[in-house]
């Protein structure tokens, strides 16, 4: 199989590269570029030295869908609901990481990205990949919207709790943290050493653009589910998400009944590990890796949980739950080239 990285030379994109070349039903991974036609990609990537030998093409969306059988979208926002009109999508499948097609209101996408939204018959046709909630669909999908990376913890985080209706739907706050990778690898004062160092900065109060994404995948599962409190963070590391989830039990509750609650729903969950009672994971434990871990707790004084999910942003966040999408949507084992134990410490 041919796969095309638009955005390979972002860090999504070279996450997509490391793990597409050593997936064993792909035969070449064509990369492309908007900006830096014919330099080889070991240039940007000198890490790569001896590995790669590609160089980066432009993109020609009239030529695309004969080069390749699927199309992952690396790019920023705003680019899929530029480029993907241009390109005869009959003839490939498609999975985009940003988060042009996540949300099936346009108005509500304009609202929080403050930018035009795709066409909607492609919104309409792409489907919400959430690996281990949307299996059916993601099998069956020829337009794949990856999920935000805040989204994937946080979605996981709540969603057995969230489906056996155990929380007050209106008192659910999460509260996140995450590596300065997931800001992409563009130079920008927010991101500068100095500012991120021996630091820790909360940012877009109130107004992340993933909160959207959040409520429409929770409505999904309650109908009684509006708005959410969903505040992040930024922390002096480089990969990694934690999403700490606070809510109002409905009724009788024990950690011990929550915790049978979250591994019955993951029971066939690979990438989803529900830890024991008592333990807590934390980001390194998930570094590099397609995992995502989950610690709980039910408070008897305050009769709230608290919920712990941590992903790597680059993997199950990004590039890993892709490639999770890419496996499911074309008939191979969902973990297939997935298998990667996460690097530690
Ligand atoms: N970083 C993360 O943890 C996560 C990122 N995402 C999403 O994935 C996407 C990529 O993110 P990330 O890799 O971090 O970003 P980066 O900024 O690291 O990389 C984005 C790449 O997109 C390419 N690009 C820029 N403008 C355009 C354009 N107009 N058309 C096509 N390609 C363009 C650039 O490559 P070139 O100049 O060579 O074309 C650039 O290297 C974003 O939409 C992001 O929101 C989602 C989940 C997690
Ligand atoms: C550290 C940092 O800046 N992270 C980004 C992650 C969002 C992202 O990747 O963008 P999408 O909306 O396409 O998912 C942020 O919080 O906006």
């Amino acid at each position: 199989m041919n796969v095309g990285i638009i955005g390979a030379t972002g860090y999504g994109g070279n996450e997509l590269y490391r793990l597409l070349t050593k997936h064993p039903k792909v035969e070449k991974c064509i990369l492309y570029t908007s900006s830096e036609d014919g330099k080889a990609y070991r240039e940007s990537y000198p890490h790569l030295t001896g590995i790669s030998d590609e160089f980066l093409v432009s993109i020609d969306s009239a030529s695309i869908d004969k080069e390749v059988d699927v199309l992952f979208m690396a790019s920023p926002p705003g680019a899929a609901a530029e480029i993907l009109p241009q390109i005869n999508l009959d003839q490939i499948k498609v999975i985009d990481l940003s988060g042009d097609l996540r949300l099936k209101d346009s108005a509500l996408y304009e609202k929080w990205y403050k930018r035009k939204a795709a066409d909607q018959k492609i919104v309409d046709s792409a489907v919400y990949g959430l690996s281990e909630l949307n299996k059916p669909s993601i099998m069956n999908a020829s337009i794949l919207s990856n999920p935000g990376c805040f989204p994937t913890a946080s979605i996981l985080g709540l969603a057995p709790a969230v489906s056996n209706d155990l929380i007050n739907e209106s008192s659910i706050i999460i509260d996140a943290k995450t590596g300065v990778s997931g800001a992409g690898r563009k130079a920008g004062i927010g991101v500068h050493y100095s500012e991120i160092n021996e630091n820790l900065k909360i940012y877009k109060v109130n107004g992340h653009q993933h909160i959207p994404e959040i409520e429409q995948a929770l409505h999904l599962m309650n109908e009684n589910i509006s708005a959410i409190t969903f505040q992040t963070h930024l922390v002096p590391m480089t990969r990694g998400i934690m999403a700490t989830i606070y809510a109002d039990a409905k009724g009788e509750m024990s950690s011990e009944e929550l915790l049978a609650y979250y591994q019955a729903f993951y029971r066939d969950s690979y990438f989803v590990r529900v830890r024991p009672l008592g333990e807590f994971p934390s980001t390194k434990e998930v570094y590099g890796s397609n995992f995502c871990d989950i610690g709980l707790s039910y408070d008897e004084r305050t009769g709230r949980v608290t919920i712990v999910s941590v992903i790597d942003n680059l993997m199950k966040g990004a590039a890993g739950q892709a490639v999770q999408n890419f496996n499911m949507m074309n008939g191979f084992e969902e973990t297939m080239g997935l298998e990667i134990t996460p690097q530690y410490p």
